[in-house]
């Protein structure tokens, strides 16, 4: 199919040329000999998913990978992505040199299977967040809007601009996905599976697409199911995999050709491709093996399209891979400069605009961030209701303890469970743009711990004020300062552990081990506290508890700093408990020293913010690591390697 049938066929392709302007570029063939991964079972046995494979995949061309369901498609497209696998340098060639997996990830992106975007944004706004990671710092918002607009044309998305993400539909958010990856017109696009759970014509939407684009010089690499006798129309290079090996490398037109070699006539009304991936599965016979030795496990190139008949417009594979100047003003500043490495835009931008993104999307959580809301104020409220007027009645001293007490753990539950509810969801889109080289992992960390910072402080001041003045402690400013204080750096190491369960563990572990966890810190708080004395291997046990200082902390911030006297009402005889150092000595507790709590806490939050780090880093980036990824890991983690 040629351009002029493409833009026939499309009713998006007036929209051809526009991002044809947009995005010619340098030629990036890809060429894999011998390839061969391995799979590790439970039971620590080796499997082979790709087995010696060779191929090539050009610019200029749209290629699909086919075949059966387990051939491998995804593991081969994942090694060439180093997405999750580490592959083999000396067996990926870039443009005829060993792949260079830091440089090639520069050039390439990656959209996966399974996409996820934050579904409280709209599509303009979720492209326009995206063109500021992407797009040079110095393009104007209206150049981002330009380029937004050509692409939301393009995939046929303007009319669902403004809808949030959590409301489109399947195939929407598709090319949305796909859309943003545009963004910054990356060289080389690997797609996994873009058009499952599209409709037909969604599909062939998807795929013509995705054909102009190679158009225009893109490597462009995709794996599909089932293509209809209609995609199979937009593919230049088929390649066809069956356990792990190559049975068909060419264009699809010879399919049919191809198979006759082996015997096997395709009938006049079927599927081509259909029939090739059965024959794979030898349901015509055992013509596998005979497949993969024709093709030599890919080498043979014969059945391949001419380079030239696909690559109009693009220039000729070049060792350096370079990205020519455009067409149009537009593309004259955005692209003179034009971003190969969204880390490119500084570690200060990236933070500015994760911070924003990320209050922005915590404003429009409604449900989260009403029960957030709901749960500070109903259970400060109720606690200080059940606990009225103690704070200056003798009589009612030790409820003073049992106060504290439950002032921690409120303070501990609510910081700590909706970091772990809105963590797990996060990481799936987090995921996907720091692969793809939106921002690194330490701006939005940076980020995601300023927004906790900022929404503990709203929440520990309203939390402690409702609990001070209704339990009626010292009108007394510092007092109160000190005692927010204390529930501020509690929530602040809550929301941390609340942090590492969820970027640990899974959702359901995470609010399972969460909160046992917490049971298990308020066992070790109050460990001896009923105990006259406490010997010092007592007291080491109960400081290992962060809860115990959150305690100690409180109670220093109540009844030390020359508190008065608690009053003992008229009614009774004796106070034990008037003088505040009685309270303290009755809980095991007289050498309280605030100072003390604060640092253990700040202690504990250092800890558990640096542990939930590790955490996040060792999930987003899963791959197995040799010490040279460690470098390069490192390095873009702290946005190094530019
Ligand atoms: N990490 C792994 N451990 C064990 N087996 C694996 C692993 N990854 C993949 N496999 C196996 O390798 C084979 C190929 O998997 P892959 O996902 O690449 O296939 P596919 O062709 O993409 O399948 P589908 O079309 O169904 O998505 C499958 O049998 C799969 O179970």
């Amino acid at each position: 199919m040629n351009e002029f049938e493409c833009r026939a066929l499309s009713p998006s392709a007036e929209h051809g040329n526009e991002l044809r302007s947009l995005s010619r570029v340098a030629g990036v063939n890809i060429k894999f000999v011998d390839l061969t991964h391995f799979a590790r079972n439970e039971d620590r046995t080796q499997k082979q998913i790709l087995n010696g494979l060779s191929g090539e995949f050009r610019a200029g061309e749209l290629s699909a990978i086919i075949g059966p369901s387990g051939s491998g498609k995804t593991t081969l497209i994942n090694l060439l992505a180093s997405y999750r696998i580490k592959p083999k340098t000396d067996n990926i060639f870039i443009n005829d040199r060993p792949l260079d997996r830091g440089k090639f990830r520069k050039i390439s992106r990656y959209v996966l299977q399974e996409d996820y975007l934050c579904p409280h944004f709209t599509i303009a706004e979720t492209m326009m967040m995206a063109s500021k990671f992407k797009l040079n710092p110095q393009c104007s918002p209206e150049q981002r809007s330009a380029t937004i607009t050509t692409l939301l044309q393009f995939f046929n998305l303007q009319d669902q601009a403004n809808t949030r993400i959590q409301n489109i539909s399947g195939g929407e958010l598709k090319r949305v996905c796909i859309a943003v990856e545009l963004i910054n017109k990356p060289v080389v696009i690997f797609l996994d599976e873009p058009t499952t759970g599209l409709d037909e014509s969604t599909a062939y939407q998807c795929l013509l697409q995705l054909k102009q684009l190679s158009q225009n010089g893109h490597t462009v690499i995709c794996t599909l199911h089932s293509p209809s006798s209609r995609l199979l129309q937009l593919i230049d290079n088929l390649y066809t995999m069956a356990e792990g090996q190559c049975v068909y490398q060419g264009a699809v037109q010879d399919v049919v050709q191809y198979l006759e070699l082996f015997g096997l006539k395709c009938p006049i009304s079927y599927n081509p491709a259909d029939f090739l991936i059965e024959a794979t599965t030898n349901a015509y016979g055992n013509i596998h093996d005979n497949m993969v030795r024709a093709m030599e496990n890919g080498k043979v190139l014969k059945w391949r399209p001419m380079p030239e008949k696909n690559l109009q417009n693009a220039p000729a594979p070049s060792s350096v891979i370079r990205l020519t100047l455009p067409a149009n003003n537009l593309d004259l500043v955005c692209d003179i400069e034009l971003k190969e490495d969204s880390t490119q835009t500084s570690w200060w931008l990236q933070y500015k605009w994760l911070l924003q993104r990320i209050l922005l999307q915590t404003v429009r959580d409604k449900i989260n961030i009403s029960l957030r809301i709901f749960a500070h104020l109903f259970l400060a409220s109720l606690i200080g209701v059940a606990y009225i007027g103690i704070g200056r009645n003798a009589y009612f001293g030790m409820y003073n303890y049992h106060l504290s007490m439950l002032t921690v753990v409120v303070c501990v539950f609510t910081a700590m469970c909706p970091v772990i509810a809105t963590t797990g969801p996060e990481m799936k889109y987090l995921q996907r743009q720091i692969y793809n080289q939106w921002y690194c992992l330490s701006s939005y960390f940076m980020a995601l711990l300023t927004s906790h910072v900022l929404s503990v402080i709203i929440m520990s001041i309203s939390a402690s004020a409702i609990l001070y003045f209704f339990t009626e402690q010292p009108m007394q400013f510092f007092r109160f300062a000190l005692f927010t204080g204390i529930i501020f750096l509690t929530s602040m190491v809550a929301s941390s552990l609340g942090l590492l369960f969820g970027a640990r563990l899974k959702l359901q572990q995470a609010f399972f081990i969460g909160p046992a966890s917490i049971a298990v810190f308020i066992i070790l708080a109050n460990y001896a506290t009923e105990r006259g004395h406490i010997s010092t291997l007592e007291r080491a046990i109960m400081y290992t508890s962060c809860l115990r200082h959150s305690l100690e902390g409180i109670l220093a911030a109540l009844f030390k700093f020359n508190r008065a006297d608690l009053i003992c009402p008229p009614t009774e005889f004796f106070c034990l408990m008037a003088k505040p150092q009685s309270l303290l000595r009755l809980v095991g507790s007289l050498d309280v020293d605030y100072n003390r709590s604060v640092l253990f806490l700040l202690g504990y939050y250092v800890l558990f913010t640096v542990l939930a780090y590790f955490a996040l880093r060792w999930r987003l980036m899963r791959a197995r690591v040799s010490h040279l990824q460690v470098k390069w890991y490192v390095g873009r983690c702290f946005c190094l390697n530019r």
